[in-house]
C-alpha cells in the first residue's frame, strides 16, 4: 500500500477536513475490484433481505455516481498525556450503505460493540485487518432501509504513535435514490423508524452536522 504513499490523504487532526473525494484515476484497477466486491456484497445483502438480488438495482441506489474511493494516511502522533487522544478519525458511522475497509495492518481501528451505539458507555473492541479479509462496515442508509436490522457500525481510529495507512470504499447509493423502510423490515408492530428520505439530502445534512 506503502507505494500508493503520494496518493493518502492525511489523517490524524486534519482527519475533519477531509472530504474531498480522492483521486481514483491512478488507482483504476483497485477501484474496479473494490467497487465490484461492493455490488456483489450489497446483491448477497438484498438476498439476506430475501428480495431480488438486483433490488437495490433497481431501486436507483447503484446508479453513477456510486460510492467512492478514499485513501488515508495516520501519522501516528500521540499528543501529549493530559490532552484528549489525538484520534486518527473520532466516532462516527459511515452514512452510505456498506464501506469496504483495507488497512496496512497497523492497530488503531476500534468498533462499538454496543446495540444501541449512542448509548453511554459505550463499549469499544479492536478490529484487526486479517489478511486477504476486507473490513466492512454498515452504513446508515442501510440501517434506515432495514428499519436498524442492520446497524450502521459505529468505530474510531484511535492513536497508537505508528503511521498508519488504510483505503476505504464507500458504496453509496446515487444522491437521488430514495432510501425507504423495507416492507419485509416493518410490521404493525415494528413501524418504520425513519421517514423516506432522498440519499443525497441525507448527506448534504450529515455533512453540515460534521463540518459546521
Ligand atoms: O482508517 C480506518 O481504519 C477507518 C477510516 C474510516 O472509518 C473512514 O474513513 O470513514
Ligand atoms: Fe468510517
Amino acid at each position: 500500500m506503502r507505494k500508493f504513499q503520494k496518493f493518502f490523504l492525511h489523517g490524524g487532526r486534519q482527519w475533519s477536513l477531509i472530504m474531498e473525494r480522492s483521486c481514483v484515476s491512478s488507482l483504476p484497477a483497485a477501484d474496479y475490484c473494490l467497487r465490484s466486491a461492493a455490488r456483489r456484497l450489497i446483491s448477497l445483502i438484498a438476498l439476506a433481505l430475501k428480495l431480488d438480488e438486483d433490488y437495490f438495482v433497481k431501486v436507483g441506489a447503484l446508479d453513477d455516481p456510486e460510492g467512492f474511493l478514499r485513501l488515508l494516511h495516520y501519522p501516528g502522533e500521540l499528543g501529549s498525556s493530559d490532552e484528549e487522544p489525538i484520534y486518527g478519525a473520532s466516532a462516527h458511522s459511515d452514512y452510505g450503505m456498506t464501506t469496504l475497509l483495507l488497512t496496512d495492518g497497523v492497530a488503531g481501528l476500534q468498533a462499538c460493540v454496543c446495540r444501541e451505539k449512542w448509548r453511554q458507555p459505550r463499549v469499544w473492541e479492536d478490529v484487526p485487518q486479517i489478511h486477504g479479509c476486507f473490513i466492512v462496515n454498515i452504513g446508515d442508509m442501510m440501517e434506515r432501509w432495514t428499519n436498524c436490522l442492520f446497524r450502521s457500525t459505529l468505530h474510531r481510529v484511535m492513536p497508537t504513535g505508528q503511521e498508519r495507512y488504510s483505503m476505504a470504499f464507500f458504496m453509496d447509493p446515487n444522491p437521488d435514490c430514495i432510501v425507504e423502510c423495507l416492507e419485509s423490515c416493518c410490521s404493525e408492530s415494528c413501524p418504520p423508524r425513519f421517514p423516506a428520505i432522498r440519499s443525497g439530502d441525507y448527506f448534504t445534512e450529515r455533512f453540515r452536522l460534521t463540518y459546521d
